[in-house]
């Protein structure tokens, strides 16, 4: 699965409804991920994050639904890619994914998420979205990148994943930074 070859999607007019976040902790060998207990993608275990409210900036909102969901402030969040979901049963969705070194306060449990801090080894892909194992582990080796996908369901049906400096040139951005 690669270029446009069997995909139903026109990527270049194509717009997601829920822009959204996602944020991946390191720290000594290990990534803070969450068991996620609401919301879209409830059961499965993801980094922390969620949708970018009006007026926010997705750095703004993955700072918040970190503290929202863990009870933690990252610092420097660096922005490591985007991706770009086109769903069959819900919403299609445009993810900033972000990593961050540093944060404070303790991941504590809450209505929203368990914290898990994972062995970068020991990543339970098959808890996860199908997406994460074409893209986590190149993100977590320090490689920035850009990711489509078409789903039909839980499947991907489609997907076409960019690394390095030259994936960031096909970011869309955030349209609702430009907003504020
Ligand atoms: C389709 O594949 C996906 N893969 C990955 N890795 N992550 C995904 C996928 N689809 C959605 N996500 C992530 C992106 C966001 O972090 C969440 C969805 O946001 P959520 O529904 O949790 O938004 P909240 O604002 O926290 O929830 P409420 O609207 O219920 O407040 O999933």
């Amino acid at each position: 699965m690669s270029a446009q070859q069997g995909c139903s999607i026109d990527w270049k007019n194509w717009q997601a409804e829920i822009p959204a976040t996602l944020m991946f902790i390191v720290r000594d060998g290990q990534v803070l991920l969450i068991e996620k207990l609401t919301g879209i993608g409830q059961g499965k275990v993801n980094g922390p994050g969620g949708k970018i409210d009006p007026g926010e900036s997705a750095e703004q909102a993955v700072i918040r639904e970190c503290q929202e969901e863990l009870h933690i402030t990252p610092s420097n969040p660096v922005k490591m890619g985007e991706l770009h979901f086109a769903m069959s049963d819900i919403p299609d969705i445009h993810c900033h994914v972000y990593m961050a070194e540093e944060f404070e306060g303790e991941p504590t449990p809450t209505r929203e998420a368990n914290p898990l801090w994972t062995k970068l080894s020991e990543i339970p892909f098959e808890k996860m979205w199908a997406d994460d194992r074409f893209w986590l582990p190149q993100m977590l080796d320090g490689q920035k990148f850009n990711g489509r996908f078409e789903f039909d369901l839980e499947e991907i049906i489609w997907q076409d994943v960019q690394f390095g400096e030259d994936a960031c040139a096909l970011w869309l951005g955030c349209p609702l930074e430009l907003a504020k």
